[in-house]
């Protein structure tokens, strides 16, 4: 910590002369921020997340927060007496679980990191993918492969979607209007029915159909981790599916890898997935030469 008040001044300079280059590079971009369920740690780191949020949007940059809320989920679920059972990273999702999923993402959640951006004093608005017709889902077709017998193995998630369509519309009105959509990921389908998407798939559909310059996921670890639990700085398309079919990238890491490798495939860069858990991560990954995480990279 600085002595003396001009001390303090110095620095703030220092950091902001740093970060200026950076705040440039990014003025008019659209950056698509995943804040993850096990991201939301407490108070403070939530308070620290609303900030970034904001000074974004204060820099110039267009930023959209598509927010996950897995273990809030299994928290209400419990309290009703209903257990959560999750394939390939995905919850399974009956018609009585698509309500509760529906309630606490689009409901409690959404609102209240509406309420922390608009702390901060911007114009937080929360919508999820029924608004505006943004997004509609198909029910998901899902298989997973066993990693020891190699047998394939076809899952029924129930309500689980995919997106399928994307309509930008609503998401470009609202970046001309000064406002920050923060989107749960709930979607209906042309068949009437309401689906459960995985967060992370959910950011990356809308990632691509903005175009966004960064995608980036707010987890509860550094990155993607070795089979030794050490930290993979920057891993190739082809490094990531070999991790996926050797069992080294496991449950919720799953989708997150997943869309990373579609959203590159489709031409998105800078994807990372980084660490929620440290206070100011968006900052530090945007307007600092240290990255941190892991980067996918084709
Ligand atoms: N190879 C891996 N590297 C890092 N995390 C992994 C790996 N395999 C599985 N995971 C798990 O994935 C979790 C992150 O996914 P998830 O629980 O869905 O988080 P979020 O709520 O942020 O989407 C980690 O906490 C970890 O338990
Ligand atoms: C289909 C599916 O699994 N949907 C997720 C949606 C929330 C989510 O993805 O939250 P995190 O980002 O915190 O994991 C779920 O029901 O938990």
């Amino acid at each position: 910590m600085s002595d003396t008040p001009n001390d303090d001044a110095a620095t703030q300079a220092r950091l902001l002369a740093e970060a200026l280059p950076f705040m440039q590079r990014y003025e008019h971009k659209t950056v698509v921020v995943k804040y993850g369920g096990h991201a939301m740690g407490n108070a403070a780191l939530g308070k620290a997340f609303a900030q970034d949020i904001a000074l974004l949007k204060q820099s110039g940059v267009n930023p959209i927060v598509v927010h996950g809320g897995g273990p809030q989920i299994a928290a209400m679920l419990s309290k009703m007496g209903i257990e959560s059972r999750f394939e390939g990273g995905l919850r399974v999702t009956d018609a009585k679980t698509v309500e509760i999923v529906e309630m606490v993402l689009a409901g409690s959640i959404n609102k209240e990191i509406v309420a922390l951006i608009n702390a901060e004093g911007e114009w937080a608005i929360g919508l999820c993918g029924k608004d505006g017709n943004m997004v509609y889902a198909e029910k998901a077709h899902k298989t997973v492969t066993d990693p020891d017998s190699n047998i394939e193995r076809v899952l029924d998630l129930g309500f689980v979607g995919e997106p399928v369509e994307v309509d930008r519309t609503l998401l470009d009105l609202l970046a001309k209007s000064e406002m920050i959509p923060v989107l749960a990921p709930v979607a209906p389908g042309r068949d009437g029915h309401t689906y459960n998407i995985n967060a992370d798939t959910f950011a990356g559909a809308i990632a691509g159909a903005v175009e966004a310059s960064r995608l980036l996921f707010l987890t509860d670890v550094p990155g993607v981790l070795d089979k030794n639990g050490k930290l993979i700085d920057e891993l190739t398309v082809t490094e990531a599916r070999a991790l996926i079919a050797d069992g080294t990238i496991s449950g919720g890491m799953i989708p997150k890898v997943e869309t990373c490798i579609e959203a590159i495939e489709r031409g998105v860069k800078g994807v990372v997935i980084l660490n929620g858990k440290t206070a100011h991560a968006v900052l530090l990954e945007l307007f600092t030469a240290h990255g941190a995480g892991t980067l996918l990279v084709p």
